[in-house]
Order: structure tokens, then sequence, then C-alpha cells
């Protein structure tokens, strides 16, 4: 069996080298997969032969989940690879902010050709006194992989710390340290703290997440961080913050023309993720689930299905994806009995409104057997995507 990735954005060598001789990376108009970064696919046709699409990084805003859901394309992301390198671009511009680091490196590369730049320099600093972060109060909005790394280095860097999310998960907040003041209500939090960092993923549902309310509960002078989304803060209430001096500094890795030239911005070419050691782990880990997927039907870290694990060791899985509705399991249970074809083993999980059925069969299948069995199981009121996994290894 060979198959086919289509890559956008640059995709680090050490992931795409995973891909071996049995897959070809952009050379086919049919592909398989799509394995991206940033690139949207939100304005694009996606062909009918992608059954997956791995995002190398954390935010899936750039793909049309709704839709590649109801079209059977699994959706992968790559939780936590390139955390740490947010979480250190995070805490390098929260101290370099706090001691103005970025208008003072502007004035200082504006003393070019002027002269006794040393005595300048002694006589101008005091316009970039700064403040120590030790002892201020740093809240972190979203408790993820990435705010859950800050807030507890923030720590480290004597700040006192509060976080707001309501849905962090288990695993997260075993990792999260206990003098990490957790508040149940944002006001708390906009209201108590010289320094925010927002870390929650954009949706639908957190698009202008942080409106004029939010910025009138602020502290007057904030410093506000976005590596996470431009679209999470309303831009109109922003201005108005930054006009009024609600905001300080707003630090973000989102640079649009809107932000051009207002006062107090510093815009950063979304960089968050971008080192070496990131942009490898993403890849590498993106290539795997994709692989793993293609080859046994296993799903690792899916935005929109469930995780899915069984050993393959008959001589073929089918893998169904379909509605979470009654009867679908006995549906395709009974049409492949009807086939004489015997059932080795067999897993379903469910997510919301959507299921992924394996099953894996005793019969090795000619390529008529295998056509009919496929068609037959798309046909049932339900099911949006089927395939048939020959073991390579029976
Ligand atoms: N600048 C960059 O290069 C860069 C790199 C990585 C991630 N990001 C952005 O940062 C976001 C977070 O990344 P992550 O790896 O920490 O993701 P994550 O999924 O591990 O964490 C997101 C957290 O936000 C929380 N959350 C969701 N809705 C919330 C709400 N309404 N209020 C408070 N918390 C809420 C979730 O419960 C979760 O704990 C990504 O979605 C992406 O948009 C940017
Ligand atoms: O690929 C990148 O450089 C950015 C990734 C980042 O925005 C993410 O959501 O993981």
């Amino acid at each position: 069996m060979t198959y086919q990735i289509q890559t956008y954005n640059q995709i680090a060598e050490a992931g795409l080298s995973l891909f071996e001789d049995s897959y070809t990376i952009n050379s086919a108009e049919s592909p398989d997969a799509i394995l991206l970064r940033s690139h949207s696919l939100h304005d694009q046709a996606i062909n009918d032969s992608v059954k997956a699409i791995a995002r190398a990084g954390a935010g899936t805003n750039n793909i049309p989940l709704e839709d590649c859901t109801s079209k059977g394309i699994v959706v992968f992301n790559t939780p936590g690879a390139n955390a740490n390198a947010v979480k250190e671009l995070v805490l390098s511009c929260l101290i370099a902010s706090a001691r103005n680091l970025f208008d003072a490196i502007h004035w200082t590369n504006s003393l070019e050709g002027t002269a006794n730049v040393a005595g300048q320099v002694e006589a101008n600093k005091k316009a970039f006194i700064g403040h120590e972060i030790s002892g201020k109060k740093l809240g972190v909005i979203g408790l993820g992989n990435i705010g859950s790394i800050v807030a507890n280095d923030a720590l480290a860097l004597d700040m006192d710390v509060m976080a707001y999310d309501p849905f962090v998960s288990v695993d997260v907040a075993w990792t999260i340290s206990r003098n990490v003041q957790r508040v149940h209500n944002l006001e708390e939090l906009l209201f108590a703290c010289d320094y925010i960092s927002i870390h929650v993923p954009l949706s639908e549902k957190t698009t202008g997440f942080i409106d004029a309310k939010a910025f009138r509960a602020m502290k007057k002078g904030i410093h506000f961080i976005n590596f996470a989304r431009g679209e999470l803060v309303d831009e109109q209430a922003l201005t108005e913050a930054l006009a009024d001096g609600t905001v300080g500094k707003y630090i973000t890795d989102f640079p649009n023309d809107h932000l051009f030239g207002v006062e107090n911005v510093v815009a950063i070419p979304h960089l968050g993720a971008s080192t070496t050691e990131s942009e490898e782990n993403c890849a590498v880990m993106a290539a795997r689930q994709l692989k793993v997927f293609l080859e046994t039907g296993n799903i690792r870290n899916s935005v929109n299905l469930p995780n899915v694990s069984l050993p393959l060791t008959s001589p073929g899985r089918l893998t169904i994806m379909h509605k979470n509705i009654p009867n679908m399991v006995g549906q395709f249970s009974t049409l492949l009995a009807e086939r004489e074809f015997n059932i080795a083993d067999m897993l379903n999980r469910s997510r919301g409104e959507w299921a992924y059925t394996m099953i894996d069969i005793d019969n090795k299948l000619s390529e008529e057997h295998e056509t009919d069995i496929l068609n037959r199981l798309q046909k049932i009121e339900g099911v949006v995507k089927v395939r048939h996994i020959s073991n390579g290894w029976q």
C-alpha cells in the first residue's frame, strides 16, 4: 500500500523523513493526508481522497473542523509539542515589557550617527526605568499545555500567579503548582493582575473573548500578552483601552494592519513556536500520528474523533466513521456475517455526535470482495467514511 501526503508551510525534515518509501510527498493530486502548520484550509476545497489532516502545532482554527468531520476526515494536532518554545518567549516578553526593553532598544538604535552616544545614553536612560516582575501578579487565562508551564515558571520567577480555566484537564491539573491561585471568575483575575497572558484556543465561542467589559475590569496600565490568537481580543475595545491607558502594553504574536503605528503595541511575527526544537517536535509528532492512522486506523491526538488504539494482528481491518446513533455496530456485524466474514476483534468509540468503529476480520479480501464490502458499508445511513487496511505483516 502506498500513501500520498500533501504538505503546506515549512515542515521540519525530522518529521518528513519518517515517511519512508511507501509514501510520496507533494506529488499527487489525490492526497491521502495533509500535513500543515498555519496554512488556512477554510477557503480551499479539500479533495475527497483526504482521510486525515495533521496540524503540526496546537491551534486548529485554520482547519474547517465541522466540515472535515462531516466528510469523515480525522483532524490531529500535536498537543504540548511547541509549549516550551511559547512559554520561553512569553516569559522573555514579560520581562522585556516590564523593563521597557522594546522602546529602549528602539531609542538606542535611533542614536546611530549622532555625537556622544555614551553621554546621551546616560542622560536619557531614566526615560526607560522599568519594574521588576518579582512580587507582581500575573494572570494566566487558559491552563493548558502552555498556560500551565507559564504559570509554574512565573512562580519560579517570584511572581504571584492567578489562573482562570473552567475546563482545565485532569492531566494538566496534576502538573500545576498548588501556589497558582485558581479563580472561577475571570473578572477576579482581570481586576487583580499587573500582567495578563492569554492561552486559550480560538473558536466561535472565544472570538472577541477579551472585550470592552473585560478591559474595563483590568487594572490601569496592565501589560497584556497574547501569544494565543489575535481574534481572541476585540480590536475596537483594545484600541480604546490602549488609548485611555488601561492597557500599558499589548504584546502580540499576531500583527495586523490595524495595530501598526498604535502606541504601546509590540507586534512579533508569529514566532511563538519558531524554534528548531519545537518545529521538529511538532513535525515528528504529526508525522507519526498520520502514519499510525493511515497504516493501522488507530487515532492518537485527534481534535474531532475519539482516540482509539487496537493492535492490528489480523489479516485486515475495516474502519468506519459514522454518526453516533443506535444500531450502527449491529448493522455492520450483520452485513459482515451475511458474507461469512469472521470478526476477530472490534472497537467502537464515540465523541459527541460522531463515532468510529474498527473491525478486525480473519479474512484476506480479494479486490472484488473489498470493493463490495466497502460499498455496502458506505451505503448504511449515518456512515461517512470506510476504509479497508490490509495488514502488511500477514
Ligand atoms: N504563538 C504561537 O506560535 C502559538 C504556539 C502554540 C499555540 N498557540 C495558541 O495557543 C493556544 C493554546 O495552546 P495550548 O498548547 O496551551 O493549548 P491547550 O489545548 O493545551 O490549552 C488550551 C487551554 O485553554 C482552556 N480554555 C478553553 N476555553 C477557555 C475559556 N473560555 N476560558 C479559559 N480557558 C479556556 C482549555 O481548557 C485548555 O486548558 C492554541 O490554541 C493556539 O491558538 C500559539
Ligand atoms: O507553526 C507555527 O509556527 C505556529 C504554531 C502555533 O500558532 C500553534 O497554534 O501551534
